[in-house]
């Protein structure tokens, strides 16, 4: 039995997308008998669901998943990668050994479109935070993907993500080793340079699977 989930702690109401109502099948059949049967839309599968907020993405309550884009050559190098790097400096290493030790950038790199999961692993007053790590450009700088290729790895990997949020979830029962909630900045739309509203049309468009979760804050400080 899976854990039971806590919802996010964030008091701010999240709305919950509709389902989409779909043609019914049945309108096209000639039989007069059908044609005059109230119409029902078919249910639409949950899709992942974006709320904004303004403020600091990293004050949050313990627990938090802080989602953000990351290379694969194991270079948390500037912007709120630095940021990430600075604060979780024992999840930095876990990204690094990630990427140039179970992996090698040249021989074997990490896959663009997969994702890192790295557990809360800091020591003294840092915040008890989940990190997760969308692998969506291979490189970074001006090697950087192209943004159309860096839209291509974003579905996968965040799909990715909360699959692995999920089965770790499962196989755990201890206190504290579920994700009370997630926080993402607006991944891909300043050194990687992708228009933020792109990213958004994949994000809004991943299917929420049975024991995901659905909902995640989009923080930013602008
Ligand atoms: N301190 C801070 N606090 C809060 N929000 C902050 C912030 N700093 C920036 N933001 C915002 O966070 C969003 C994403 O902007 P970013 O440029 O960071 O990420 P991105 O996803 O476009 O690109 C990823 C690559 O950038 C990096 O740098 P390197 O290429 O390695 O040098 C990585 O390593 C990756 O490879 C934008 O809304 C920024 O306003």
């Amino acid at each position: 039995m899976p854990s039971p989930i806590p919802e996010p702690s964030n008091p701010l109401p999240t709305k919950r997308k509709q389902p989409a109502s779909s043609p019914n099948p049945e309108s096209s059949e000639p039989n007069e008998s059908k044609r005059t049967e109230p119409k029902r839309s078919k249910p639409t599968a949950p899709t992942l669901t974006l709320t904004n907020h303004t403020g600091d993405i990293f004050s949050a309550p313990p627990n938090t998943l802080l989602i953000h884009a990351c290379n694969t050559q194991g270079s948390w190098g500037a912007g709120i990668a630095a940021a990430f790097r600075d604060r979780y400096p024992n999840a930095y290493l876990q990204y690094r050994s990630h990427c140039l030790k179970a992996h090698d950038p040249r021989a074997n790199p990490v896959p663009t479109g997969s994702c890192l999961l790295i557990p809360p692993c800091e020591t003294g007053d840092v915040p008890r935070h989940w990190i997760g790590c969308l692998f969506t450009s291979a490189k970074y700088g001006r090697a950087k993907d192209r943004p159309d290729v860096i839209l291509t790895n974003t579905g996968p990997a965040m799909r990715d993500l909360l699959e692995e949020v999920r089965a770790r979830e499962m196989g755990t029962e201890g206190e504290g080793e579920v994700v009370s909630g997630i926080r993402m900045c607006k991944i891909n739309s300043a050194r990687f340079g992708v228009p933020w509203h792109r990213t958004v049309e994949v994000l809004e468009g991943i299917v929420v699977e049975e024991g995901w979760k659905g909902d995640a804050e989009v923080w930013s400080i602008d």
